[in-house]
């Protein structure tokens, strides 16, 4: 049976930077598991890649068949955009494991569709002061920074990732990214002893 390895952590942790590396390891062999949204396509974007973009319609059928594995709504100014995990056709836990990333609502709601026995926790850490540096260098970069959303972010990631929340989601490994080439060989070893 294969894995899902759910890679989580606050804002700027380096998720998408290590989650990427992951997927290009040839060692690894790990699968992306490509999300759903009920939002239209951007220009640029590509369906099946960024997300398979669906239509409400679609997503009820998806619903009824039992096979939304987590589903978020965000109310946007152009209406109700939900994005959403569906365990589709082109899953296949018997044979591929899987990375992903999550918040740790979805890896509750991950934990309660696929079981214990399938998911496995990457809690990335960075310590508060680097984490927010590192999140300015990066908002600096943007075409139209958006620092107010950056402070949002950085406050809510306190409530959101408290202690308790991470001991009520059975969170307790830790993988600093201070170094990001000793961290991924850590996350690597880690996931390698599942495989
Ligand atoms: N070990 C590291 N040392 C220095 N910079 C790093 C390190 N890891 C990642 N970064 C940089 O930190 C920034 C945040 O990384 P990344 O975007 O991967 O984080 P994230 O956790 O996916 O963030 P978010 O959840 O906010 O989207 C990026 O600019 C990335 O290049």
């Amino acid at each position: 049976m294969g894995k899902i390895f759910c890679l989580m952590g606050k804002s700027s942790t380096g998720k998408d930077t290590i989650y990427k590396r992951l997927l290009e390891d040839q060692e690894l062999g790990l699968q992306r598991i490509v999300p759903y949204t009920t939002r239209p396509i951007r220009e640029g974007e590509q369906e099946g890649v960024e997300y398979h973009f669906v239509s409400e319609e679609t997503l009820q059928c998806l619903e009824q068949e039992g096979r939304v594995v987590e589903l978020r709504a965000y109310d946007t100014v152009c209406g109700v955009w939900k994005y959403f995990t569906v365990c589709d056709e082109h899953m296949n836990l018997e044979k591929e494991s899987y990375a992903v990333i999550g918040t740790l609502e979805s890896w509750n709601a991950m934990k309660r569709y696929f079981g214990d026995q399938v998911m496995v926790p990457v809690y990335v850490e960075v310590e508060d002061g680097e984490r927010l540096s590192r999140a300015l260098v990066r908002e600096r970069q943007q075409a139209t920074p958006r620092y107010t959303e950056l402070c949002r972010r950085f406050l809510a990631d306190t409530e959101d990732f408290s202690e308790e929340h991470l001991k009520e989601a059975g969170i307790e490994m830790r993988f600093q990214n201070d170094a990001l080439d000793a961290c991924i060989s850590r996350i690597k070893l880690f996931i390698q002893k599942y495989l």
